[in-house]
């Protein structure tokens, strides 16, 4: 999966040459990569045994969910990240330095991926501010206790992590700023031992089940660019995020991009 991943990265920063020094708009970038990801990785399946082949219209049904389930959040994650490094140039100057440390010019090695604890925080900490699923419902199967409610079986819950994410009675009063160093310890810390108050990817047995795909993936697109651009704001960006089903910037996310290395870039 990784070796896909990759593939596709490359493919999209050799287009990005011609955006040296100038403003570049990363959501749209984000949703066709996102797009190619999925299609490299989720449905090479051909399997020798014909018996064990998926059939066409379960596949059909797999491509349906996974595109709406795994494509507009991996590119939600994605501009948010890349919003906020672009504004905290610090924190994306550290990225930079554990990427480096780890692969050099290097494409990532999947080994190491699990080394990267800073870009891990700084991940978490966006998908704390914008979570792309801002609210999910579940059903209660019983009757039950929540805190000082009875809730009867069978009702619709309606559970928004947005709102839980940026609760400062939870995260304290800086809840609306970007820190990833919050996540440097166990998620326990992070949440003064209310570890269910951060769910982005639900809770539960019906949790994501595109979890790992997506961090991995993230991960791999952030460390092929830091590894060739600098970004910072631009100032035709307006901050505008909407819910539209997922959680995502109304207006794009315009940042420049300033080439590290020559036309080469890393091999
Ligand atoms: C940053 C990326 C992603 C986020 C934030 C995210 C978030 C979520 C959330 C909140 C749920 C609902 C969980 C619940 O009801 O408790 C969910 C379910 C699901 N996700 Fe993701 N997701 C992401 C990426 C993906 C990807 C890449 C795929 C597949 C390629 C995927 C496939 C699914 C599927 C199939 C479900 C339904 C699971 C079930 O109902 O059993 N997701 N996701």
């Amino acid at each position: 999966m990784i070796p896909e991943m990759i593939v596709s990265v490359e493919l999209m920063l050799q287009s990005w040459k011609k955006y040296q020094a100038k403003e570049i708009e990363v959501s749209e970038e984000f949703r066709l990569l996102a797009t190619d990801i999925i299609s490299r990785t989720a449905f090479a399946y051909h399997d020798v045994d014909e018996n064990k082949r998926i059939l066409v219209q379960d596949l059909i049904d797999e491509c349906k969910t996974f595109y709406i389930a795994g494509q507009e959040t991996i590119n939600s994650l994605l501009s948010w990240t890349v919003l906020l490094l672009a504004i905290h140039t610090d924190w994306q100057d550290k990225a930079r330095e554990e990427v480096i440390e780890l692969f050099g010019h290097q494409n990532p090695h999947p080994n190491d991926l699990s080394k990267l604890h800073t870009i891990s925080r700084i991940i978490n900490e966006a998908l704390r501010l914008y979570p792309p699923t801002v609210a999910f419902i579940s059903r209660s199967e019983r009757e039950v206790r929540l805190g000082k409610f009875i809730l009867p079986a069978n009702i619709q819950l309606f559970i928004s992590n947005l709102v839980v994410h940026r609760d400062p009675g939870i995260w304290g009063d800086d809840a609306h700023l970007f820190k990833p160093e919050r996540f440097s310890g166990e998620v326990a810390k992070a949440t003064s031992n209310n570890v269910a108050a951060y769910f982005p990817f639900g809770i539960g047995p019906r949790t994501c089940v595109g979890f790992n795909f997506a961090t991995v993936g993230a991960k791999i697109v952030l460390i092929m660019i830091l590894q060739r651009y600098r970004f910072t704001f631009s100032p035709t960006y307006v901050h505008s995020p909407v819910i539209n089903f997922l959680l995502v910037p109304q207006h794009g996310i315009q940042v420049i991009l300033h080439s590290l290395q020559s036309d080469e870039g890393p091999s």
